[in-house]
């Protein structure tokens, strides 16, 4: 399969170049970049960490997605919207890493998922896919006498807060208690807030350094405290994740899947 990489100079952009020059079986199709970005023009080879490869990033992800089965992203929001939309014109297959979409965002996304395969996940890693199963079935099974509170912390780069994965495990709690997230989420607190209200989902958010990717979720119960939690020290882990689901789209209709689908954790069609 012929994998092309946009925003292939950024800390995923790299690691996914990687992954795919060294995974066999796929092949490399180019990579893109903000046009401007100084990375525009050097070797991809070298972008990646490894040998020169004689290909270098370009800045016109129209062509890069011509030359493409499936193309990875983990960009910003902005330019994921801008290059379904050129996925989706010419059939190619878009695996989407990028949190911090807006509700309208999301909308923008799923029509452009009708008329070519798209998965998005906030989280490309086995473990945190296999965690929002667990964490929804610790909230299905405990009574909401268990406070549940999501912590994240990551490096001091990043943009969106809180994470995709924390508002993931999120949902998924909220979906083992057959609520709405939007309901109960406590998303930020600070002064006098009150006691904490029964039923409701926190987060706490730290950056900071070159943290990966940390998530835990506690359930605080009366007596008692559970705690799942996924540390990354590698973002291969996600790469990993984005190579697999590249090479599950070949065999996909048009439409918008996850990780769940991809890992064979939730049947494609449900
Ligand atoms: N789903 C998952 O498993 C994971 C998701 N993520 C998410 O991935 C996203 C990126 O993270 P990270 O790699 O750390 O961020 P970086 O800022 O390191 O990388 C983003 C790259 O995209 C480039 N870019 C911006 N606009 C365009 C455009 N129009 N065309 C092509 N490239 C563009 C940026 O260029 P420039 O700097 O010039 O703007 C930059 O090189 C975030 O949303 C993050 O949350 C991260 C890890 C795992
Ligand atoms: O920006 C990051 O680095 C990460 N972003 C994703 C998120 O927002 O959940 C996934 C991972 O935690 C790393």
């Amino acid at each position: 399969m012929r994998i092309g990489v946009i925003g292939c100079a950024g800390r995923m952009g790299r690691t996914n170049l990687r992954e795919v020059l060294t995974t066999s079986g796929v092949t490399l199709s180019g990579g893109a970049e903000r046009p401007g970005n100084p990375a525009v023009g050097q070797d991809l080879g070298m972008l990646a960490g490894l040998d020169p490869i004689g290909m270098a990033a370009g800045d016109d992800v129209a062509a890069l997605v011509r030359a493409s089965q499936a193309v990875i992203e983990f960009s910003t929001p902005e330019a994921t919207l801008q290059n379904v939309a050129i996925c989706a014109e010419h059939g190619c297959a878009h695996v989407i890493g990028t949190t911090g979409l807006s509700p309208e965002q999301e909308r923008e996304l799923r029509r452009h998922a009708e008329r070519t395969v798209v998965v998005w996940a906030p989280n490309m890693s086995l473990g945190v896919n296999l965690l929002l199963g667990l964490v929804e079935q610790v909230a299905r099974t405990l009574d909401p006498g268990f406070d549940i509170e999501i912590l994240e912390m990551h490096h001091r780069h990043k943009v969106d807060a809180p994470s995709g994965t924390a508002l993931a495990l999120g949902r998924a709690a909220a979906r083992g208690r057959g609520v709405e997230l939007d309901a109960v989420a406590a998303r930020a607190r600070d002064g006098i807030t009150g006691a904490r209200p029964t039923g409701a989902i926190g987060f706490a958010v730290m950056r900071g350094g070159d943290v990966v990717g940390d998530h835990r979720v506690v359930f605080a119960g009366p007596g008692e405290r559970i705690e799942l939690a996924h540390i990354a020290s590698d973002r291969r882990i996600y790469a990993r994740g984005a190579v697999r689901a590249a090479l599950w789209t070949a065999s996909q209709r048009p439409g918008l899947y996850g990780m769940a689908e991809v890992l064979g954790l939730r049947p494609a069609g449900g």
